[in-house]
């Protein structure tokens, strides 16, 4: 009798480099990686000069239109954006081998958050996504793994949530102060690797994201990422050493869908590897989400949603991966 063997799933890397074709459990069925040509552009908002009326109408524009924002004069040094992009490159370049040592697995099964990810870990049905993964905590600092990591996100996380509560004409602080200390910033550094059939595979499935805000440090050489804005998609322009930042679904919520969490996706390239880094600023899983009081009646056409526990949308946003989701809508 044959003994049972445990099969470990493959990263992409190993997938890539056995087989020529992917296999079957990447396919999109009937995708249209097609993006067309924008209708007005991503504004670019200068984040030292949001509280002058100009920038803020460009902010208003961006959420209200695309739910994301090119942020410029963010205060990260560009030398800094340039070593955690080649400390990525480092990290991913390296043999599975190594990787494995940081797998977020025990016996199969991922134990934490943190780590490196492998994506084969949902359904038998689930459609793999064409990246490696690697997250790190990185709020509340003190539960953070790296005593090295930058501080500047997080003040301006404060100055966009600022911001935005502005433009809704809500207290400055009504969005900081529903974030308790025990909010947390997570990074994920994403890796896609060349694939030979960009035109049936994704490197990221169509998803919004779970948290407040997310702030994107995109590949600037490679494009990939995709917008979907009245079911059509758009590429989201990388200019060099600028933020993409997006809204996420509990700020969606905590506004009443006035500005809404954006649907997007990332694309394969057949010659050229890409890199990314997301850092998703979240709220407390135990904090109650429900819309800002002042705007409950301003929209009719946003689903009631009531009250929620953000820790239930976190934990499928950190699994899009198994299906993809829009979780306000879905
Ligand atoms: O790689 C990208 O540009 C986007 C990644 C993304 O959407 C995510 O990590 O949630
Ligand atoms: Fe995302």
């Amino acid at each position: 009798m044959a003994a049972s063997v445990t099969v470990v799933p493959k990263t992409v890397q190993e997938v890539a480099a056995a087989v020529e074709e992917p296999p079957s459990r990447y396919l999109q069925p009937e995708l249209d990686r097609h993006a067309g040509e924008m209708p007005e552009p991503i504004p670019l908002v200068d984040l030292s000069r949001l509280t002058d009326a100009d920038e803020a109408d460009k902010l208003h524009t961006a959420l209200n239109t695309w739910g994301f924002f090119l942020a410029t004069n963010h205060g990260i040094e560009d030398s800094l954006m340039d070593a955690m992009m080649s400390a990525s490159r480092e990290f991913f370049r390296q043999p599975v081998e190594e990787k494995q040592k940081c797998i977020n697995m025990v016996e199969g099964r991922p134990f934490d958050v943190e780590g490196y990810v492998h994506d084969q870990l949902g359904t038998q049905d689930q459609i793999l996504d064409w990246n490696q993964q690697l997250r790190l905590r990185v709020e509340p600092q003190e539960e953070s793994n790296f005593a090295i990591w930058p501080s500047c996100p997080e003040s301006f996380r404060d100055l966009v949530l600022r911001s935005i509560a502005n433009l809704l004409e809500l207290d400055d602080d009504y969005f900081v102060d529903q974030i308790s200390e025990n909010a947390s910033g997570i990074a994920r550094f994403n890796y896609y690797h060349p694939c030979s059939r960009p035109d049936l595979v994704l490197g990221f499935k169509s998803h919004s994201d779970g948290g407040l805000l997310t702030i994107l440090f995109v590949d600037q050489d490679v494009g990939g990422l995709q917008v979907q804005k009245d079911g059509k998609w758009y590429n989201v322009p990388a200019k060099p050493y600028t933020l993409v930042i997006n809204l996420a679904d509990c700020l969606e919520i905590m506004n009443n869908g006035i500005f809404r969490s954006p649907i997007h996706r990332v694309v394969t390239n057949a010659e050229k590897e890409r890199f990314s880094l997301a850092i998703f600023y979240v709220v407390d899983g135990e904090t109650t989400l429900e819309p800002a009081p002042g705007l409950v009646w301003m929209r009719s056409d946003h689903q009631d949603i009531g009250k929620l526990r953000p820790r239930i949308l976190l934990m499928g946003s950190l699994n899009i991966s198994v299906k993809g989701r829009d979780s306000l809508r879905h």
